[in-house]
């Protein structure tokens, strides 16, 4: 991150590494991804465990394979989206777009042992002040090779809103004003938080994700609006993607919904009309897909679609999804 004008206030999540009285061993050039808000992480007390890490100068992030079958499962997912893309498939190089560009595999040594990584597009790459959230989506979260145990599990777990909306909030960060000063403060959530809403409880959070309170100054209002319709147009792209697809079913897999608050400010309305994504205009740096990116993450539990039905599982909850986000814009 470029630069952080905020106190930070921290809970549950690790704080960010450079506060860490420990410190993995890393490959130089490397850290640890400091706006990672879910997922596997790093622990002091077991070397095995890591997180993401970020390339000082890439703009990319590596994602150390996880489980064995799980690691392997995404690193051929990435594979054949790649390999799709040379061929020309249609519903595959499609999906590219959805999903963050793939660089190839990457050994590194970390904490003495060599772990394969996937190199991955930095969804926050030149973000000021970067907001993320990580939406596992779906009612159902174990794939059709879950043993009874890690069935009962999943279902156990993110009860209300996974039941509800099939939907689950295993982390997020988020930039917000201070009412007074108007600077700005990070807010850090995990899973423990996610696991305890409830569906209103969801969908206020929803809203303080995107500093979407109504006590805005108009100028933060079209920010709002501009962020909110971005963030539609982007899900209902990968809605009209699983419209069409009879490839895969996803379990257990993620939007990561990520923006640069520093862009939300003072975003001026251009006449009522917005620039879309693609469009050839002299103002293309304003568009608002330079600084919000939705994006469909971890593969670990993709599996062939059975019997090629659509994903029923996963559109149910990208739908009750796109409804929260719709309702913040009339509030
Ligand atoms: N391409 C990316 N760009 C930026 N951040 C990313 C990217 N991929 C993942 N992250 C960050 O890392 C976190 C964990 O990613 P991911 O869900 O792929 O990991 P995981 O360990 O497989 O998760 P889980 O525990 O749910 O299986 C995300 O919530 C996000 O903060
Ligand atoms: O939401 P939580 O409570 O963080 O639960 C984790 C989440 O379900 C992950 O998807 C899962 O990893 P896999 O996708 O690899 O199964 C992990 O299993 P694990 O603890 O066995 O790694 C769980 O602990």
């Amino acid at each position: 991150m470029a630069k952080k004008e905020q106190d930070v206030v921290d809970q549950e999540l690790p704080p960010p590494p450079a506060r860490c009285s420990w410190q993995p061993a890393l490959p130089e050039g490397f850290r640890q991804l400091n706006t990672q808000v879910a997922g596997h992480n790093f622990e002091s007390s077991n070397a095995e465990a890591i997180g993401l890490l970020q390339d000082y100068t890439g703009g990319c992030v590596l994602k150390p394979l996880g489980k064995p079958e799980c690691g392997e499962r995404e690193l051929r997912f990435y594979e054949s989206l790649a390999e799709a893309g040379a061929l020309g498939d249609n519903d595959l190089a499609l999906l590219r777009g959805h999903v963050p560009r793939f660089y190839g595999p990457l050994k590194l040594v970390v904490n003495q042992r060599e772990r394969t990584f996937l190199r991955l597009e930095d969804l926050t790459r030149d973000m000021l002040q970067p907001c993320v959230m990580d939406v596992k989506v779906g009612k159902r979260t174990w794939d059709p090779a879950a043993s009874p145990h890690k069935r009962q599990v999943e279902e156990a777990k993110y009860v209300q809103c996974k039941q509800a909306l099939g939907l689950c909030l295993p982390g997020f960060q988020v930039y917000i004003p201070d009412q007074d000063t108007e600077k700005a403060t990070i807010l850090r959530r995990g899973r423990d938080y996610g696991k305890s809403l409830s569906v209103d409880g969801f969908k206020e959070t929803m809203a303080l994700f995107f500093n979407a309170s109504t006590s805005h100054s108009k100028a933060r209002r079209a920010g709002k609006e501009l962020l909110l319709q971005e963030v539609l147009r982007q899900l209902q792209d990968i809605l009209n993607w699983f419209h069409s697809q009879r490839l895969y079913h996803f379990y257990a897999s993620s939007l990561l919904i990520c923006y640069d608050y520093s862009r939300l400010k003072d975003q001026p309305l251009l006449n009522g009309h917005h620039p879309h994504h693609g469009e050839q205009e002299d103002n293309a740096p304003t568009s608002p897909s330079t600084w919000v990116r939705v994006r469909m993450i971890d593969f670990a539990h993709v599996y062939p679609a059975e019997q090629a039905l659509p994903d029923e599982n996963y559109m149910f909850g990208l739908r009750s999804l796109i409804e929260v986000v719709q309702a913040l814009l009339h509030r």
